[in-house]
C-alpha cells in the first residue's frame, strides 16, 4: 500500500512536470511566433513608408508658372487657388535656380505672356522659352506647355494666334543662331537638345509636349477686384 501510494505520487509529479514543461515550450513558441509577426509587420511598414516617400518624391505633380517680369504670374497664382502652382519670379537671377530645382517634377508649365506689350518683349519671351524647351530634362519629361496670353483686358493685347505665330518665327531664328554658335564651339554644350525637327521651320506641333495657347486676363474686365477671366486656363489645367 505504501509502495502504491509512493508510486502514485511519483507518477503525479512526473505528469505535472511534463505538463508544465510542455506549457513552457508552448509559451516560448508563442513568444517566438509573435516576435516573428512583429518583425514582419515592422519590415512591411518600413517598406510601405519608404516606398511612399520615394514614390511621391519622383511624382511629377508641380505646375510651374513661368514668364518675364510683370507678365502677371503672381496675380494668376492668387486667382488659381485650386491648383498646386509654383510661382517662379521673372527676374533671371532668381528664376534660373528655381527652374533648376523644380523642372524635373513639372507636370505642366504655364508660360505667362503679357499680350499688351508682346511686340516689344517678343525676343526676350522667345529666349526664355527657348532655354526651357531645349533643356534636356524638360525635353525628356515633355510636360504640358500652356502659353497663357495674359492681360487680354487691355485694348492693345495681341491674340493667342498671333503670339503663337510670332513666337514660332522668333524661335526659328534663335535656333539658327544658337545652332551656329554651338557648331563653332568644341563639343556639345551640356543639357541642351535641338528644338523641333531638323530641316523644317520650327512649329510648336513638332514638340513632344502637348502645347496649348490660351487667352486670359488675371485682372478681368473690372480690374483686380473683379472676376479673373481664366476659364480657358482652368480647363487646360483640369485636363493635365
Ligand atoms: N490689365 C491687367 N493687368 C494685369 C493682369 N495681370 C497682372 N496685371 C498687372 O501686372 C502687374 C504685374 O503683375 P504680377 O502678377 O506681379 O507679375 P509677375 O509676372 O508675377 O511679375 P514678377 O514677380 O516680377 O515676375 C501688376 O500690376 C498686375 O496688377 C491682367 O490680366 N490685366
Amino acid at each position: 500500500m505504501e509502495e502504491k501510494l509512493h508510486l502514485d505520487i511519483e507518477d503525479f509529479s512526473e505528469e505535472q512536470f511534463m505538463e508544465s514543461f510542455l506549457k513552457e515550450i508552448q509559451s516560448e513558441e508563442a513568444v517566438f511566433i509573435i516576435g516573428i509577426f512583429v518583425a514582419l509587420a515592422l519590415v512591411i511598414l518600413t517598406i510601405v513608408f519608404f516606398g511612399n516617400f520615394w514614390g511621391t518624391s519622383k511624382v511629377r505633380n508641380a505646375v510651374l508658372l513661368l514668364g518675364l517680369c510683370d507678365s502677371g504670374k503672381t496675380l494668376l497664382f492668387t486667382r488659381g487657388n485650386s491648383w498646386t502652382l509654383i510661382d517662379v519670379p521673372g527676374h533671371e537671377s532668381l528664376r534660373v535656380q528655381i527652374v533648376e530645382k523644380y523642372k524635373a517634377v513639372a507636370r505642366a508649365i504655364v508660360f505667362v505672356v503679357d499680350s499688351s506689350i508682346f511686340q516689344k518683349d517678343v525676343r526676350d519671351v522667345a529666349e526664355f522659352l527657348y532655354s526651357i524647351l531645349t533643356d534636356s530634362i524638360v525635353a525628356k519629361n515633355a510636360p504640358t506647355l500652356v502659353v497663357a496670353c495674359n492681360k487680354q483686358d487691355i485694348t492693345m493685347a495681341k491674340s493667342a494666334k498671333l503670339i503663337q505665330q510670332q513666337l514660332e518665327k522668333e524661335l526659328n531664328t534663335l535656333r539658327l543662331t544658337r545652332s551656329a554658335a554651338l557648331s563653332s564651339q568644341d563639343g556639345a554644350v551640356g543639357g541642351s537638345v535641338y528644338l523641333g525637327k531638323k530641316g523644317k521651320d520650327f512649329e510648336f506641333s513638332q514638340l513632344a509636349n502637348r502645347v496649348e495657347f490660351i487667352e486670359c486676363s488675371a485682372h478681368g474686365s473690372k480690374g483686380e477686384d473683379g472676376d479673373a477671366e481664366i476659364d480657358a486656363l482652368e480647363k487646360c489645367l483640369a485636363r493635365i
